[in-house]
């Protein structure tokens, strides 16, 4: 059988799931075996991958986050795009299949898929329902809007709980998709997918009020701000904070380990601002397939994005983990079978991606995002400590991130 290397960054529960379906397609064939190795964070993953290729040693297939989409695209030589793949092996990769925000976030220009979308998650509101009740809130009706949200978090912390309200992935939820849920572009050229040339436009009064009010809940003890990445879960989890921005795939995780009764809503919003709430994006991570390969590699590896994508396996991972259903038939198929009506609150991730984008909305293609990213938060810390206002800190995060993307722009020209 030809051997497949699949390095990843999905632990906990997700990694359970994940290593359960390379063990069914594993099984159900004898050709091909899958061997997926856990190379930690998204961003240890990555770096991983990118250091294994340059060694000459590069796994076949690496998980990357959303945010690494265009470092990857614009990897020439090093990827080869999965339709293509899939095309040359004789077993082609549709599209169309796909949901259309999930399939245009990892297409080229010309619409074809360039990786294989596999974990799709967007961020939602959740919230803690024994803790709502303590502190005389009504679990039915969650905060709509970021003022309910301030509110609530003043009755949480009243009624004894140590933390109102906490978010994972600062940058994530607070600036790339609070820019799409507001309708307000994030960089200019369409947030990149126009071109190289975008530059950041989080400096803009929007970020700064949205920046600012964040920082006054943490002044007032009513939000907490929890770290980067996904290390603010547990501040949920625990039942310290009574409400929590988090990806819709923390799901599993919440439900396992959390003690309580789960509510799910929407993201909240400014009510003032023309055209909100409009879409969120996607999140997650998508399947890259790594140039030099052997045929016989390519054709296994596509044989496995097939299995991968089969609508039952598409509807039992998104089922399984509160990822998005990546397919039309794997969506179609929970639908069907009754799995929203029986579990409130699952289809609110796919409810808040399912409109019409605008150029705000599809999603952000950027050059060094993830360092971008890291520069944002950096910038989110001091705001959130009182240390600098929300317009400087702004300001010095568009100014640093600006410096990375003309960097890229030159790289790749
Ligand atoms: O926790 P995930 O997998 O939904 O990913 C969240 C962010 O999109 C990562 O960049």
């Amino acid at each position: 059988a030809t051997d497949i290397s699949f390095w990843h960054a999905m632990q906990g529960p997700l990694g359970d799931r994940l290593n359960s379906i390379v063990d069914q397609f594993n099984k159900s064939q004898s050709d091909y075996v899958v061997h997926a190795v856990y190379k930690g964070t998204y961003a240890e993953a990555m770096n991983a991958g990118i250091a294994a290729f340059r060694g000459g040693n590069a796994p076949d297939i690496l998980q990357v986050f959303e945010v690494g989409t265009a470092t990857m695209m614009y990897a020439k030589g090093a990827i080869v795009p999965v339709q293509e793949m899939s095309e040359k092996a004789g077993n082609p990769i549709n599209p169309k299949d796909f949901l259309g925000a999930v399939a245009s976030y990892y297409s080229s220009p010309a619409g074809k898929l360039v990786s294989m979308p596999f974990n799709s998650s967007t961020p939602v509101f959740y919230y803690n329902k024994d803790a709502f009740k303590k502190a005389g809130l009504d679990p039915q009706k969650p905060p709509k809007t970021w003022k309910e949200v301030a509110e609530a978090g003043k009755k949480l912390r009243a009624a004894g709980l140590e933390c109102g309200y906490t978010t994972s992935w600062p940058a994530w939820i607070q600036l790339e998709n609070f820019g799409a849920w507001h309708n307000k572009p994030y960089t200019t050229e369409d947030n990149g997918f126009g071109g190289l040339g975008a530059r950041l436009e989080i400096n803009k009064p929007i970020y700064v009020r949205h920046m600012k009010f964040l920082a006054d809940m943490a002044k007032a003890g009513t939000f907490t701000y929890g770290g980067r990445g996904d290390t603010p879960n547990a501040l949920f989890i625990s039942g310290k904070c009574g409400m929590f921005t988090g990806s819709s795939g923390t799901r599993a995780s919440i439900l396992k380990n959390g003690n309580f009764s789960l509510g799910t809503t929407t993201l909240p919003y400014y009510a003032d601002v023309k055209g909100a709430p409009q879409n969120t994006i996607i999140g997650g991570a998508s399947l890259w397939v790594f140039a030099k390969k052997s045929p016989a590699v390519y054709k296994g590896v596509t044989k496995f994005f097939k299995f991968l994508s089969s609508p039952e396996q598409a509807a039992a991972w998104h089922q399984d983990t509160g990822y998005v259903p990546i397919t039309k038939a794997g969506y179609d198929l929970t639908k069907k079978s009754g799995y929203y009506d029986k579990n409130p609150g699952t289809e609110i991730a796919v409810n808040e991606l399912n409109a019409t984008t605008t150029k705000n909305s599809r999603g952000v293609r950027l050059g060094y995002l993830p360092q971008i990213r890291d520069i944002e938060e950096g910038d989110m810390e001091q705001i959130f400590a009182g240390k600098v206002t929300a317009q400087a800190g702004l300001d010095n995060a568009v100014k640093r991130g600006n410096e990375l993307l003309v960097r890229f722009e030159k790289s790749v020209k």
